[in-house]
């Protein structure tokens, strides 16, 4: 059998990261930064207050106290955006609001609350240091410095980054359109009725919401029966707007599995036995002229979730443009035992991961969910993690301290 990490690395070798395009700002929210972004003007780009008051120097309230005000005539009215030609004076000061650039002469800002609030003059109640609720042009970031590198995904921060230093488009990587597309003819549309023998169709709404949450743009194909035409038929239409083709289903044994056969026709598609459970049944390779790639996951539905995180996530993380990296994992100590897993096979377990505050040495446990089958949907949606079991072992006691994957968005 194939092993976990040879199966990635196959499939890797097979999806690309697409070229960079240019996209407005609220476009590229979501995608992933093909270009480092530096600032050409520092920022803040001029001094300015920090605090609604009056621009002083100093030194002319050095004195000041409640009970020993320094009165000081208010020579100009300073609102955001105005700037103020000339100098301040020695001995005079001038209004001064949040964010307007500091006058020259002045060296510090009172906060009005430390004063009488004047208009044509005004006393104040405290002394200040020079550069008192003064931001220095250039104390967020200094002209020339890199503010974001690329291959960071741009989130709402990132997107502030951008504007503030002045960027209305970015250089990104197209987010991957993923096609969804089920396979059995035992399903039925969820909200519809179900006859004898019928279920109701999960995966593609699961792998569409995954893929959607990997940051891709995810379009549920909806499901075909195992007609191989049929299949024939909504694969090519699935190719129409694909980066790449998520199918689930039909890739065992069964003699109906229309899958396989469909695909080995379309393209250059491999099917394998990897080394893991649930998720033996695994096919990968790419389809029609353009060799769209295909990743063929089984159909058991907790099989499905779990493959796409261990097989289709990698692959969306290239496609996207971010550097591979493994879901975040940590070591847990587990709260029951294990009592089979397959030998020959690394098992990876739905678990509640928690944080343990009493633990010194390690601070998580983890609680497999008693239903582990690959039927056994509802009970992923209680789950936040996957403890894994090495292919080695088979049983493992309570307590004893495993990795944990921790699955994102849980
Ligand atoms: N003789 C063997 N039988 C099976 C083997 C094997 O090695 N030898 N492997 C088992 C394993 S492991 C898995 S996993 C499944 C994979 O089977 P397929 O990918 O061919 O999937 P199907 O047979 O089409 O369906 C399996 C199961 O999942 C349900 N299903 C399928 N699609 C959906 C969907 N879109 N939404 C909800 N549920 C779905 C389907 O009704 C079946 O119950 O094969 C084992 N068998
Ligand atoms: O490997 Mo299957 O995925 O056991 O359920």
């Amino acid at each position: 059998m194939k092993s976990v990490e040879q199966h990635v690395s196959d499939i890797l070798a097979v999806v690309s990261r697409p070229d960079p395009i240019e996209l407005d700002l609220l476009r590229a929210h979501g995608a992933v930064l093909a270009e480092p972004v530096t600032a050409e003007l520092s920022l803040p780009p001029f001094d300015n207050s920090a605090m609604d008051g009056y621009a002083v120097c100093a030194a002319d309230v050095a004195t000041a106290t409640p009970q020993t005000p320094v009165t000081l005539p208010v020579i100009a009215d300073i609102p955001a955006g105005d700037v103020f030609a000339s100098a301040i004076p020695v001995g005079c000061c001038a209004r001064i609001m949040t964010g307007a650039a500091l006058p020259k002469g002045a060296d510090a800002v009172v906060p009005v609350e430390w004063t009488d609030a004047g208009v044509a003059e005004v006393a104040v109640h405290r002394a200040v240091e020079a550069g008192h609720a003064v931001r220095q042009a250039g104390s967020d970031v200094k002209e020339g410095t890199e503010v974001l590198p690329a291959g960071v995904r741009i989130g709402p921060a990132e997107v502030a980054v951008l504007a503030a230093v002045g960027r209305r488009s970015v250089s990104v990587y197209p987010r991957p359109r993923v096609v969804v597309l089920g396979t059995g003819e035992e399903l039925v549309e969820p909200g519809r009725p179900l006859s004898p023998g019928q279920i109701w169709e999960s995966n593609s709404f699961m792998l569409t919401a995954a893929a959607i949450e990997a940051g891709c743009e995810g379009y549920r194909y909806g499901f075909v029966g195992d007609d191989p035409d049929q299949v024939f038929e909504a694969i090519q239409d699935a190719l129409v707007r694909a980066d790449i083709v998520i199918t689930s289903g039909g890739v065992s044994m069964g003699a109906h599995d229309a899958v396989k056969e469909v695909l080995s026709r379309l393209g250059t598609v491999q099917f394998d036995k990897v080394a893991v459970q649930p998720g033996m049944p695994q096919g990968y390779g790419t389809v029609g002229e353009s060799s769209i790639p295909i990743i063929a996951l089984p159909g058991n539905p907790v099989s499905s979730y779990v493959s796409f995180y261990l097989f289709v996530l990698p692959a969306l993380r290239k496609m996207s443009g971010l550097p591979q990296e493994q879901l975040p994992s940590v070591r847990a100590r587990l709260l029951a035992p294990i009592t089979s897993s397959p030998r020959g096979r690394r098992s990876y377990l739905r678990a509640v991961l928690d944080y343990d505050i009493e633990s010194e040495e390690v601070a998580y446990t983890a609680l497999p969910v008693a239903q582990q089958g690959s039927h056994q949907l509802s009970a992923l949606a209680k789950t936040n993690a996957l403890v894994v079991v090495p292919e080695q072992v088979t049983e493992l006691p309570e307590g004893s301290v495993v990795e944990a994957i921790q699955l994102p968005h849980r």
